[in-house]
Parts: C-alpha cells; sequence; structure tokens
C-alpha cells in the first residue's frame, strides 16, 4: 500500500520494548480480527502460478482465468534476475536490522506530506484520533518518473542498497510492461492498450517490515485493501503473512522464494471494465518472526483520467464512471481503504 507520511512510534521499538501487550491503537474491533485458529482450507488453495515462458495459447487463458477469478498470482520465470530479488531482500531487511532506531530515523517522511518518501509507520492520515494503525514500519521510494527519483534520500547502508534499488526498479517496470501487454492481448485488446490507458507510469517501491507482535490474534500487519493504482509487483520473504480474500475467505499466499506475486490493482479494474477483478488483500502478524515484503507499484499520473476500455464497452457497457487518478488517490487516502470501497463507489 502506497504510504502518507504521519509519525509514530516505529513499531519495531514497541517489539524490542518486550511488551506482552500490544497499545490499545493496534487493536482491530473484533471483526477485523484475523482467525488464528482456523482450519487450513481442504484443498491447499492459494493463489494461481503463472510460467511467463509458456507459449500464448496455453499462457493466455491461465492469466485470464487467473486476472477473472483471483486478481493476484504468482509468475515464474518472469526474466527478473533471481539473484536480483535476493539482494533487494537482502537490503530491505538490513536496513531495518543493522542500524538502530536513530539511524533509521534519520530518514523519516515528511509528516506533513502525503505519499512522501521515506521511513516512517502510519499509513493513513486522518482527522480524527481512533485510526487503527497497522502492525509494520516501512520504507517508501519514488523510483519513477526519473524526475522523482533521488537516491540520496534512500538508504547508505548496505553500501550498495541504491544500486539495488535502482536495478530493482528498473526490472521491475519492465516486468509491469510486459504484463500490462499480456493481460490486454488475454482480452483480445491490442497490446498497448492498458500500458496506454495507465500513461507514464508513476512507480514507488515500498519495503514494508512486520516485527514480531506479542498479540497476533488481535491485530494486523496491514488493513485490508486493494491497492489503488494499476498494477503492483511483490516479494515476499520466508515467513508468510500475506493473504488475498477469496469467495468471502483469506487464503494464505505462501511464499515462493523466486516467484513474485502480481495484484492487480483498481485502475486496472476500471480499465478492463470489471472483467479482471483488483484483488483485496491484507498481512497478518506472527509472534516469532519479523517479516519483510517489497511492493512496487505502478500508478497513473494523479492528472490522468481513467475509464473502462472502449472496446470492453462496446460489448457490455460501461460499468464503471470515468475517475480522475488524482480524486482517487485523495478519496482513498482521507476515507481508509477498507476493502474496496473507493472502487465500489465509481461502479454504474
Ligand atoms: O506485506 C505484504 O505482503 C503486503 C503489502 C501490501 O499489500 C502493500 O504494501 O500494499
Ligand atoms: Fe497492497
Amino acid at each position: 500500500m502506497e504510504v502518507v507520511g504521519e509519525s509514530a512510534t516505529p513499531v519495531q521499538t514497541l517489539a524490542q520494548s518486550k511488551t506482552a501487550k500490544v497499545p490499545p491503537q493496534y487493536i482491530q474491533p473484533p471483526q477485523l480480527r484475523p482467525n488464528n485458529h482456523r482450519k487450513p482450507p481442504p484443498s491447499a488453495t492459494t493463489i494461481p502460478l503463472i510460467d511467463l515462458s509458456l507459449s500464448y495459447d496455453i499462457l493466455l487463458p491461465q492469466l485470464s482465468s487467473a486476472c477473472h477469478q483471483w486478481g493476484a498470482f504468482h509468475v515464474v520465470h518472469h526474466g527478473v534476475p533471481i539473484n536480483l530479488i535476493h539482494q533487494m531482500r537482502a537490503v530491505g531487511s538490513s536496513f531495518f536490522e543493522d542500524l538502530d532506531a536513530s539511524e533509521k530515523s534519520q530518514y523519516k517522511c515528511d509528516q506533513s506530506s502525503p505519499a512522501s518518501e521515506g521511513y516512517g509507520s502510519r499509513m493513513l492520515v486522518s482527522e480524527k484520533d481512533d485510526t487503527i494503525l497497522d502492525w509494520r514500519d516501512y520504507f517508501d521510494h519514488h523510483t519513477f518518473p526519473i524526475t522523482r527519483r533521488n537516491p540520496s534520500r534512500w538508504p547508505r547502508h548496505p553500501p550498495y542498497y541504491r544500486n539495488v534499488v535502482e536495478e530493482y526498479s528498473e526490472q521491475m517496470k519492465l516486468l509491469c510492461q510486459k504484463l500490462m501487454a499480456m493481460i490486454s492481448e488475454s482480452l483480445g485488446l491490442q497490446s498497448s492498450s492498458i500500458e496506454d490507458a495507465v500513461g507514464e507510469f508513476y512507480q514507488n517501491i515500498t519495503v514494508s517490515y512486520y516485527p514480531p507482535c506479542p498479540q497476533p490474534e488481535l491485530t494486523l500487519g496491514l488493513q485490508s485493501h486493494s491497492d489503488m493504482g494499476a498494477v503492483t509487483l511483490l516479494i515476499q520473504d520466508d515467513v508468510g503473512g500475506l493473504e488475498v480474500l477469496k469467495d468471502g475467505e483469506w487464503v494464505t499466499v505462501q511464499p515462493l522464494s523466486d516467484a513474485i506475486v502480481v495484484i492487480l490493482a483498481d485502475q486496472t479494474e476500471v480499465i478492463t471494465n470489471g472483467e479482471y477483478k483488483s484483488a483485496v488483500h491484507r498481512a497478518i502478524t506472527n509472534s516469532n518472526r519479523a517479516r519483510l515484503s517489497v511492493a512496487t507499484f505502478h500508478d497513473p499520473a494523479k492528472t490522468r483520467t481513467i475509464s473502462p476500455a472502449l472496446e470492453l464497452v462496446a460489448k457490455s457497457g460501461p460499468r464503471y464512471q470515468e475517475v480522475l487518478y488524482g480524486s482517487f488517490v485523495k478519496s482513498w487516502y482521507t476515507k481508509g481503504p477498507e476493502g474496496k470501497r473507493n472502487l465500489d463507489a465509481l461502479l454504474l
């Protein structure tokens, strides 16, 4: 989830204080708490896995069904160097685990400006004080367009941190372009359709760090939401905690070390006129091990108007109002995600 700069005590500091109880502002209302005692689903249900090296006649139907039924899937043979994935996780974890609190605080994001770059803990800016906080710290990097990129604001440690993030950013952009072309073709659209509709990519890379939580049954690492932009590409470590909502049930996204999780976001649902769905997802916490994920968001410019593709509207009529992306973002941050409420407001 892209982030808004508001200061709060880093969750890592709370976790290190070895408190047995989480502070009240992290306690979810009963209906939103994860049910840690549930049985695993009968068949080992998980998100689909798609091999991008398959020929299109096999690949595109698989992709179409994953986008239609889930909005989230793993990809393998994605072309991103595996070593780079490992390095990205390693530098992210090194920032959180090797620097002390005062070193990390040098990178604090600007509390007064939405979606600011840097280190923080609090995602939503709310006028009210009753926002329930996520059990998560993060570092947000602005990476595209290149004019937003200023590596001097990124961690200096380890020494190759900035190079890894720059290389990772390029590779994520390439993969996103490849996926948008395949997703367009799987709907019978021109391969450039989705990318043309999104326009120049605004790319942010958010490293999320979820420290061990003394009361995981009461908290969420990250509240239920769909991502607001077009396509999110996510890697995680081997701890596990990402869940996707499918037919009213939370399904665990099993960590797969070399795979990348593709999460369709709200603007893709609008552009595809609802043929493909954005995935509602959340992160749960655990009491044993810190967890790390790296989400790379690809969004339209705030000045961009997003509307359903005309070819799809011709088939079934428009299902969503067009939306100025900047207004969508504003509403997301002020009202909060609460699942897909902002997208639902556009439904015709
Ligand atoms: O940590 C995760 O697995 C989920 C992160 C996420 O959904 C986000 O940053 O939007
Ligand atoms: Fe997300």
